[in-house]
């Protein structure tokens, strides 16, 4: 799906745009593959993986907006604003680069959710929702394949890691580009990528 290639190619540039997350990150899977295999368990051990492509999703949710909906009738909101019956609504994504919420908000750290995470922050998760990050929608109509495409691009970043040797070309600084509401990673992306000769 769009959605799970856009995540995972904007999380390689991301790690690729911050290189010594690298050696960390490569680090971290090996030793849960040893210790678990490619297993829910061993995924569940890659911990910085995991808090480093939610912070992907946090600062390119993919669109500006989310939950778009139409009134199919009048609505009150707690706060006595009525929604007239026909009207297209959305929720706007900028509660995720809410410095109140997550300080220094537009700087991209792969540690921000570990840190959450190992706080008792329960949200922290990648496949987690809240009403601060909703990148996978929230109540009801929250996505059902989140859990799928997290595991799925986990694991596609931790065996590229391991596999190969990847590098943004000098010169280039890969932007999002926004049309629309739409958020894509930089269709002019390229990356340098090299097989490794020792695979530990
Ligand atoms: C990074 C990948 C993905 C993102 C960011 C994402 C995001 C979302 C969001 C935000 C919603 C809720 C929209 C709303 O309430 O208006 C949603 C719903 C949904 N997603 Fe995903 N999704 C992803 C991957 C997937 C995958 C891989 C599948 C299927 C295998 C999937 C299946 C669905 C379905 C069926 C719904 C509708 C649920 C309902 O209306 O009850 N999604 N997704």
């Amino acid at each position: 799906m769009h959605t799970t290639s856009d995540l995972l190619k904007q999380a390689i540039l991301d790690i690729c745009m911050h290189p010594d997350l690298i050696p960390v990150l490569r680090g971290e899977a090996q030793k849960a593959v040893e210790e678990s295999g490619w297993t829910t368990a061993g995924l569940f051990k890659m911990q910085l993986l995991d808090s480093a492509i939610k912070e992907t999703l946090r600062l390119k949710p993919g669109s500006l907006v989310n939950l778009e909906r139409k009134a199919l009738k009048d609505v009150t909101l707690p706060n006595g604003l009525t929604i007239p019956r026909g009207t297209n609504v959305a929720v706007d994504s900028s509660m995720m680069w809410n410095p109140a919420i997550y300080p220094n908000p537009s700087s991209y750290d792969a540690y921000r959710f570990l840190r959450l995470r190992e706080s008792g922050n329960t949200a922290a998760a990648l496949a987690s929702t809240s009403l601060e990050h909703i990148t996978f929608g929230i109540g009801k109509p929250i996505c059902p394949g989140r859990f799928f495409a997290t595991n799925e691009v986990k694991i596609a970043v931790a065996k590229i890691l391991l596999t190969y040797d990847v590098r943004i070309p000098d010169g280039m600084t890969p932007k999002i580009i926004e049309i629309g509401f739409e958020m894509l990673s930089d269709p002019g992306a390229k990356l340098e990528i090299r097989k490794r000769k020792i695979l530990k």
